[in-house]
């Protein structure tokens, strides 16, 4: 098992990608803090999540509390700490991507998107390097960025410039934390069809054009991301810091 005895935080693990990375760490061994914004259906989502992860003999927490709070970090290292005793990975997942038109953007929706993806992560991940350093046995960040990081999207101008901002953070954070031995990596999937994204390509004009911008002719799945995640917080990758993975079955190389 790839993360025996690890205990992983996962923001955002109720639903969607969150949620295939922490059970698929969970399945490496790990005990995992189940991150989600506090609503009921999170809470419940979540619940359900630690039943499943306990039936195949792991364990798992959930810590409901918003992302865009500076203070939410804290309170997933404190969970994970009274519960497990440590922090040893860390996953940046949780975000939000309201699609909007530019010129017309709502202050509020920008504001609360860059607090959501972006100036609470910060924070949060602040919070599980101190411990990690702390604890003096090194560590693995991994932040859940975008192919978005890379490209521009119309009606997602409050959006990308948070995932740019993410996969800045991590190459910084590599610099600043490797003299701890704590690794900082970003994952930037492609279109992962997920709630996130489902009234937008309920348009079957747009889903087909976003397979077809693939190589791989197909959307992806939250469990195709989970492997790269495990991967990046594993030892497997101890000499890996700094880097950007990007999995998008194809979609960023296919131009002509
Ligand atoms: N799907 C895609 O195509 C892509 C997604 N991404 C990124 O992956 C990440 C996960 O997205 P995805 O799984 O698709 O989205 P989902 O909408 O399926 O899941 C979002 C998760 O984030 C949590 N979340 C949302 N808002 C908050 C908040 N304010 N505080 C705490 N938790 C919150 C949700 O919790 P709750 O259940 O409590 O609402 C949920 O667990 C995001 O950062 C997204 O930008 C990147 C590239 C592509
Ligand atoms: C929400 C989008 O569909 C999704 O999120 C991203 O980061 C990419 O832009 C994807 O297409």
């Amino acid at each position: 098992m790839l993360l025996a005895n690890k205990t992983v935080i996962v923001t955002g693990a109720s639903r969607g990608i969150g949620r295939a990375v922490a059970l698929e760490c969970a399945r490496q061994g790990a005990r995992v803090i189940i991150g989600h914004s506090g609503s009921a259906q999170g809470r419940t989502a979540a619940f359900s999540l630690m039943e499943e992860i306990s039936g195949f003999g792991s364990h798992g927490i959930e810590v409901g509390s918003d992302a865009a709070d500076p203070d939410t970090g804290a309170r997933l290292v404190t969970a994970a700490l009274d519960a497990f005793g440590g922090v040893d990975v860390f996953v940046n997942n949780a975000g939000i991507c309201p699609f909007h038109s530019f010129l017309d953007m709502p202050r509020e929706t920008y504001l609360r998107t860059v607090d959501t993806n972006l100036n609470g992560a910060y924070f949060a991940v602040q919070a599980a390097a101190n411990q990690m350093k702390k604890q003096g046995s090194g560590g693995a960040i991994i932040a859940v960025s975008s192919i978005s990081a890379l490209v521009g999207g119309g009606m997602q101008t409050h959006y990308t410039p948070t995932k740019a901002g993410l996969h800045s953070l991590m190459q910084s954070c590599a610099i600043a934390l490797g003299p701890y031995g704590i690794r900082c990596n970003t994952v930037l999937p492609g279109t992962i069809a997920t709630d996130i994204n489902q009234e937008d390509l309920a348009d079957e004009e747009k889903r087909a054009y976003m397979i077809r911008r693939t190589t791989l002719g197909r959307l992806g799945a939250p469990e195709d991301i989970a492997g790269p995640v495990v991967f990046l917080a594993s030892d497997m990758a101890r000499y890996v810091t700094g880097a950007a993975l990007l999995v998008d079955g194809g979609m960023f190389v296919n131009l002509q």
